[in-house]
């Protein structure tokens, strides 16, 4: 339904105001039916994906959880986080039902008036752990991103009880439940690798001490090929766990060291794994956290809802001890958490950049 006002499109104020104060978003742009993209989410050419530049015969590792107790399962997951920082994962145990409720709740968060969504925008969210908003860091960026999300930071039950979306809480919160799992799973296996054998209260809480939720919506797009749905970024979490529709449209930077990307396909109840840039860094670089990005859509509005795994704000993170035991050289300092996510969200997606932030300098 298109909504009541209508604006010059190449008025930055009113767009501003259309799209950020009003809460409308790139839904309300969407449902607009422009003709032409507004000239603020024009991208520089080097920041569309060119199609040249996606290759097929390559794509990331899908990996069977069903025996959990097979080595080789242990051995593919530690091999996919080195190699490739990205795998999909099948048979993990987060029942189906759980993924098309949230999946639904999503759709159903998206589909609110845009007065109901602005309650949780950063200026009227009744708080910092709530935030609905549009494109990714809108003041740092030249160009905006084609989407809207909602971001919910998990502090407690309670406080999800109290604060979060009623569209969607209870769809998110039995996401992030049923994922816990297989998330301490994937971690325990990841730590073997590197020498950890168990993950104890000091270790849980530097790799898994916070959980946000995003949930991101991309509308349709009068013109995709001009724009991008999420910039390529890394992630700052220890390990993402993302759930993705039928859609498709995620891709992810090559191993060539060209700009090669390689899509990320739909596979129906499969969840996408990505090491971010914190375990990279606690593995002093062993697991890589790989640029990705996401286009638009000109003819579907495609969702996707990312349970981003990550230290506790307060948490120092740097190289593990277990790591540089055996004389290994740090390549990164210690950094406290909330400093480098901070670092990260005031800046447009500028690749692999943020990790700079932590490097020790040659
Ligand atoms: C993030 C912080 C530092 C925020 O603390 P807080 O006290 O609220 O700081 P703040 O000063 O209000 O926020 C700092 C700025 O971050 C930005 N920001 C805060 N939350 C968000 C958010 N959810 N999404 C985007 N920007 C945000 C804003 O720019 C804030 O400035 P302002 O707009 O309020 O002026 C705190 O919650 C923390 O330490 N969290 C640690 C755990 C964590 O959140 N880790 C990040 C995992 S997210 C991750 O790995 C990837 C996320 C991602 C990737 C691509 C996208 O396109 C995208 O949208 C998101
Ligand atoms: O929508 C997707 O498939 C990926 C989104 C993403 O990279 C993110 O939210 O960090
Ligand atoms: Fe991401």
């Amino acid at each position: 339904m298109a909504p009541a006002v209508a604006f010059p499109t190449t008025d930055s104020a009113a767009l501003t105001d259309f799209v950020i104060n009003q809460g409308n978003g790139v839904k309300g742009l969407s449902e607009l039916g422009l003709k032409a993209l507004p000239k603020h989410y024009i991208q520089p050419e080097g920041e569309r994906v060119d199609n040249s530049k996606i290759i097929t015969n390559e794509s990331i590792p899908i990996i069977d959880l069903s025996n959990w107790e097979d080595p080789k399962v242990a051995d593919s997951i530690c091999d996919a986080a080195e190699k490739w920082g990205f795998f999909q994962i099948v048979n993990h145990g987060v029942p189906v039902g759980v993924l098309d409720r949230v999946q639904d709740a999503t759709h159903l968060f998206f589909g609110l008036p845009a007065a109901e969504k602005n309650k949780y925008s950063k200026d009227h969210s009744p708080s910092n752990s709530v935030r609905f908003g549009t494109s990714f860091s809108p003041q740092a960026e030249k160009a905006l991103e084609w989407k809207d999300y909602l971001s919910l930071f998990y502090v407690s039950e309670e406080e999800a009880a109290a604060l979060w979306p009623p569209a969607c809480r209870d769809e998110v919160f039995e996401f992030m439940k049923g994922s816990d799992v297989v998330i301490k799973r994937l971690l325990q296996v990841l730590m073997k690798r590197l020498n950890v054998n168990e993950i104890d209260e000091t270790k849980k809480s530097l790799l898994m001490g916070s959980v946000r939720v995003n949930l991101n919506y991309y509308p349709i797009c009068p013109n995709p090929e001009l724009t991008i749905g999420v910039g390529r970024h890394s992630d700052v979490s220890t390990l993402t766990i993302l759930l993705q529709d039928e859609i498709g449209g995620l891709y992810v930077k090559g191993r060539q060291g060209d700009d090669s990307w390689i899509h990320v396909p739909p596979i129906k109840g499969s969840l996408v794994i990505n090491i971010g840039d914190a375990l990279q860094i606690l593995s002093n670089g062993r697991y890589k956290s790989i640029e990705h990005r996401v286009v638009a859509n000109a003819s579907q509005n495609r969702i996707s809802v990312p349970i981003f795994v990550n230290p506790r704000p307060s948490a120092m993170i740097g190289p593990l001890p277990e790591v540089v035991a055996n004389g290994e050289k740090p390549i990164y300092k210690q950094v406290l958490y909330s400093d480098y996510v901070k670092h990260f969200f005031r800046k447009a997606h500028d690749g692999k950049a943020t990790v700079e932030f932590a490097k020790i300098d040659a």
